[in-house]
């Protein structure tokens, strides 16, 4: 019986070494898919979904986490830029304004899933465009929901946050871990 993260991403491999935690990393392998109308918080908790139970059909006998991040402006998801000029265009969408990130996260163990959805309020920076075309030129946007990094360069963007930092860069540790131990998986 082992721990299995199912994520590509290093910032959740990092917070989970941090913690001393034992785990292999086992990335999903499928394309996930959201339907239309669905609620932001929905999508987030859906895609974790997906990719724990991909990996867990493959490791029936380990405990998988899944998890994903959105970027929540008003009732639009912003997901990761496909290309600077997307990267931009979210960038000066979130410019000035507050938007909340989510986090869905999923744990499967004997069988049966668990999860939950974390929510972070992240202010912006009124940001020009030359501040913008800069960001976007360092490349670190482009593998993050909403087009920053917190953790990095982006850091210079955000005015304050209410909520878990954690969540923000991708996994709400606190609160899977207390998971983890309700389900005497730690
Ligand atoms: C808002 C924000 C997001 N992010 C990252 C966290 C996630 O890795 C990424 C959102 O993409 P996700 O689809 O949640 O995760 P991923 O594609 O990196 O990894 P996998 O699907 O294999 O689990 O954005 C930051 O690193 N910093 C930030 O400030």
């Amino acid at each position: 019986m082992a721990l299995i993260l199912a994520s590509a991403s290093p910032r959740r491999r990092d917070f989970l070494k941090q913690m001393g935690i034992s785990f292999r990393v086992c990335p999903a392998r499928g394309e996930e898919k959201i339907q239309p109308g669905w609620h932001p918080e929905e999508v987030a908790s859906h895609l974790a979904k997906q990719k724990a139970w991909e990996v867990a059909a493959r490791h029936p006998k380990d405990t998988v986490i899944g998890a994903d991040t959105i970027v929540v402006l008003g009732s639009e998801v912003l997901g990761k830029p496909k290309d600077k000029e997307q990267a931009a265009r979210m960038l000066s969408m979130l410019s000035g304004k507050t938007h909340q990130v989510m986090t869905g996260v999923w744990v499967i163990t004997g069988g049966k899933g668990y999860g939950f959805v974390q929510k972070t309020e992240v202010k912006f920076y009124h940001l020009t465009g030359l501040e913008i075309k800069r960001y976007v030129d360092t490349g670190e946007p482009m593998d993050k929901a909403g087009a920053y990094g917190i953790q990095g360069m982006g850091m210079a963007l955000v005015e304050g946050i209410k909520g878990d930092y954690t969540n923000v860069v991708g996994l709400p540790v606190a609160r899977l871990l207390r998971l983890l131990r309700e389900l005497g998986q730690l």
